[in-house]
This record gives C-alpha cells, structure tokens and sequence, in this order.
C-alpha cells in the first residue's frame, strides 16, 4: 500500500517512537494528524514537519486518550481537514508500576477507545475506505518485565486486542488490517526516572538497569521502519512484529488443536 496522499493519525506523536512514527510517514507522502497531551512538543514536531514541503500536511490536535470525547473530536476533525482516516497508530503510552490504573486507562484503554472511535470513520461498514490499525506493545508483552507487572499486562492485553480485532475485521468485513509492534528498549524519556516509576517494584530495578545494560537500547528511527513494514505490507493483518538491537521477528503462538474453533 502506497502511503502518498493516505491520511494518517498518531497518538503519543510529540516525542519519542510517536514523533519517529510522524516523520516516517510524512516522510513517505502521507498527511499526518499527531495527538498528544504535550501542546508544546506537539506544534514544534508538526512545525517541522511543515517545513520539509508547502502542503501543510502534518497538524497537531491536543488530545487525551483516555478521554472517549476528545478522542471522538479529534478524528472529527481529521476526517473533516483530509477527508478521512486510513492509519491509526495506537502508540501513547506510559510507564508507571505506581499509579497502574493510570498505566491501564492509557496503556490499555486509550488503545480500545482510540480504536473504537477510529472504526466510525475507517471501517466500511460505516462508509470509511478502511485500513491500518497498529498498536505499540513492547516486548515486554510477550516476555514479562517482572519489575513492570502491569506495564506487561497492559502490552500483552494491546497485541491480543489487536490480534482479535483482526480476526473480527476479517469476518465482519471492516477493510481494517490490525498488527501490533513490540519494541525491545527504546532510547525515549519512557526509561528516564526508572526508580520513582517501579512504585513497589524498586526492589528489582538492578535487574532491569542490567537488561539495559546487556542489551542496550535502540533508535526511534528503527522502530519506525517496523511501522513502515506493517502499514505498508497488505498481507500483515494480525501480527505482532518484535524489534531489539538484535534485529527484527515476528512472533509466532501456539496452536491448541483439542481446544481450537475455527473463526476465520
Ligand atoms: N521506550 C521504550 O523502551 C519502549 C516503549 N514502548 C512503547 O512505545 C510507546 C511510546 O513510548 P515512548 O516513545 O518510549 O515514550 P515517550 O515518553 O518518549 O513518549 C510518549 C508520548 O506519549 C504522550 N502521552 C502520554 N500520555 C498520553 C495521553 N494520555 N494521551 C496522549 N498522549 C500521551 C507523551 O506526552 C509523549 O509525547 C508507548 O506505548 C510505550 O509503552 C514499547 C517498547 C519499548
Ligand atoms: C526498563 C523498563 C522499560 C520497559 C519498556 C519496554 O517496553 C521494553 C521492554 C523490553 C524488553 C523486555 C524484556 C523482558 C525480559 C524479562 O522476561 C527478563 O528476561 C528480564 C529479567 C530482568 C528483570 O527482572 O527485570
């Protein structure tokens, strides 16, 4: 799928693998709506953004994602400035082991709203050209951080929502493919103050600085060329796409025949 004249909406896209996200499909002709609580670092990213070509192709809404309603405005908005949607990146997201049910309400939550409210405009069902979802996991999905427990469960919830909401695309005929991306350690503000957000967990944080330690972190720009492959990539639909300094793999689960209905 060419990206030229797509329209595209990012949340969690004034920093970090969002802002990474933004510019990677800018940068391959898309039009690109970046949300985010942060105003400041928003306006400068889609600032300059607007300055690589004259088209006004990037815009910043402010935006919560645990807000249902503003979530709703701001794909409102979207579709009323380009004229639909056709990517989403469910990508905000935070870690803190002490306040977990914020960590849930945008970790988890802010994906399923982000998700449902996109689905009025992209699905065909409700008149919309369908797409690509893609939510941002982590690793830590998949393999658990035991310093992170509801950091973990809120990645591994994102990639089994989005796996059976492709499954449920597929049957129910919404023209959406949905993959999950699962990052390793990524260098963004996310790994700063580590102590202060492990809550009751600082007790291991000296296991969790040694996995930075051994296996380093990576670039933004890596993660994004993964975003790239899974919107970009029409047979992708249901996948979860892991990334570390050691390259890239897509995930594979097991099959439990005795137990398995077949849905699709
Ligand atoms: N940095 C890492 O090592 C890894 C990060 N991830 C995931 O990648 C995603 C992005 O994280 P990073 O770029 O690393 O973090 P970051 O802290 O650099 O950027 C997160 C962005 O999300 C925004 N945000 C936070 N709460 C929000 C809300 N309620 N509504 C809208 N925007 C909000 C922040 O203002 C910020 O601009 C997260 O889902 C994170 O869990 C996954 C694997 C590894
Ligand atoms: C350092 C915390 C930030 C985590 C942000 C992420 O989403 C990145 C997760 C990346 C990798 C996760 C690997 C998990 C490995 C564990 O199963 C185990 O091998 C680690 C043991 C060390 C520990 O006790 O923390």
């Amino acid at each position: 799928m060419s990206l030229e004249g797509k329209v595209a909406v990012v949340t969690g896209a004034a920093a970090g693998i969002g802002k990474a996200f933004s510019e990677i499909l800018f940068r391959n002709g898309a039009k690109v709506v970046l949300l985010d609580v942060n105003e400041s670092g928003g306006k400068s990213v889609m600032e300059a953004l607007n300055k690589e070509d004259s088209q006004d192709r990037a815009l910043f809404l402010s935006c919560d994602v645990q807000s249902e309603e503003q979530l709703k405005a701001a794909f409102k908005t979207t579709a009323e400035t380009f004229g639909g949607i056709d990517i989403l990146c469910n990508n905000a997201g935070i870690l803190n082991e002490k306040d977990w049910e914020r960590t849930v309400g945008i970790n988890l939550v802010g994906v399923i709203k982000g998700t449902y409210a996109a689905l009025e405009h992209m699905s065909k069902l409700n008149g919309g050209r369908g797409g690509v979802i893609v939510n941002t996991a982590s690793i830590a999905g998949i393999k658990p951080l035991p310093s992170c427990p509801v950091y973990s469960a809120t990645k591994s919830a994102v990639i089994g929502f989005a796996r059976a909401m492709a499954i449920a695309s597929t049957m129910a005929g919404y023209g959406i493919r949905f993959n999950a991306l699962c990052p390793a350690l990524v260098e963004t503000e996310l790994l700063a103050s580590l102590t202060e957000k492990l809550g009751q967990f600082t007790v291991l944080e000296q296991p969790t600085r040694q996995l930075l330690d051994k296996h380093g972190v990576i670039k933004t720009s890596v993660v994004a060329e993964c975003l790239l492959e899974l919107v970009t990539d029409e047979t992708k639909n249901g996948e979860a796409l892991m990334v570390s300094s050691k390259g890239q793999m897509y995930a594979t689960f097991p099959s439990i025949p005795p137990l398995e209905v077949e849905l699709s």
